[in-house]
């Protein structure tokens, strides 16, 4: 049995992965964390998840002991997150990173660490996007500078960091297979006398609403006809499934920086 424990147990997705764990059966809670000072520590993981009790009380993450448990899932915040790795680097743990909105400074950090222990990291852990990828990648080949490109996200009122990190690795994706420089074609924002569309450019447009879970779509509009590819997540059960999966995965791994398309067993061209 694979130890699990979940960092930011309490959130969106914290209690979704509660649930997922529950379901996995070569995986057992073996802890769960929360903000220091937060309510939720003390109340029951399983409790607060479905109404059941687990027998695992919430404990706060300055507590952390990660020689308890072989992988810790963190879906939280970038700085939350670093202090997770810092405790799974010191107890040999593994980690699968679901957080989004990391800088450039705290996505080396993670870097680094991964020459210590095994580290997935995913800005999407379901099946369907993961392989959305692969098809945007096929498309954005096939049609390439034919077509003006244009990535348009939705997800809910309380998300923090835009465009999704979804978003993000879909714009990569497009740019790598179209041979473009990301930082130098996205266009993040338009406003006021914009001029034409360049052709070059990757455009991205995000929605915040209501409680969408999470949409993407990548727009390929070209003269006389466009193709739309969408994925649409209708529950988080997908996002948590998929990263107990990965959890089970990484805990088997030599230290490195993985990400979905090793879980699953994609080829990466
Ligand atoms: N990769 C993927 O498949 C997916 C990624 N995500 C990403 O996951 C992240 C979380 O999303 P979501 O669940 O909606 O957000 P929430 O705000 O609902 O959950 C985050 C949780 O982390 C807690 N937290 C804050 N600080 C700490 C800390 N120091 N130690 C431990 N826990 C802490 C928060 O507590 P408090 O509220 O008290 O601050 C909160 O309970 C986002 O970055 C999002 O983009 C989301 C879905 C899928
Ligand atoms: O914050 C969310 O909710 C989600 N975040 C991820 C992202 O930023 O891409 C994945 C998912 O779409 C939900």
């Amino acid at each position: 049995m694979t130890r699990v424990a979940i960092n930011g147990a309490a959130g969106r997705m914290g209690r979704e992965l509660v649930i997922a764990c529950q379901r996995n059966s070569s995986l057992t809670l073996a802890a769960a964390f929360e903000a220091p000072g937060s309510d939720a520590i003390g109340q029951d993981a399983g409790r607060l998840a479905t109404g059941e009790d687990a027998d695992v009380a919430i404990a706060s993450a300055d507590d952390r002991d990660a020689s308890t448990f072989d992988v810790l899932v963190d879906f939280t915040r970038p700085e939350p997150c670093l202090s997770a790795i810092d405790d799974c680097v010191a107890g040999g743990a593994a980690i699968v990173i679901g957080t989004t909105g990391f800088d450039a400074d705290q996505l080396a950090r993670i870097d680094k660490a991964a020459d210590k222990i095994a580290l997935v990291m995913a800005p999407n852990f379901s099946a369907g996007v993961n392989l959305t990828l692969k098809l945007l990648e096929m498309a954005a080949k096939a049609l390439g500078d034919t077509v003006d490109i244009e990535v348009i996200e939705a997800h809910h009122r309380h998300k923090v960091d835009a465009p999704s990190g979804t978003a993000l690795r879909i714009g990569e994706v497009l740019a790598d297979a179209t041979g473009r420089d990301l930082d130098d074609c996205a266009v993040y924002a338009r406003e006021g006398h914009t001029g034409e569309r360049e052709r070059q450019a990757i455009g991205f447009q995000t929605i915040r609403g209501g409680d969408i879970v999470g949409e993407h779509t990548v727009l390929f509009a070209g003269d006389g006809e466009r193709l739309e590819i969408s994925h649409k997540a209708s529950s988080r059960q997908t996002f948590a499934g998929g990263a107990m999966r990965a959890a089970g995965w990484a805990a088997q791994q030599k230290p490195g920086r993985y990400d979905m398309n090793d879980v699953l067993g994609f080829d990466r061209d």
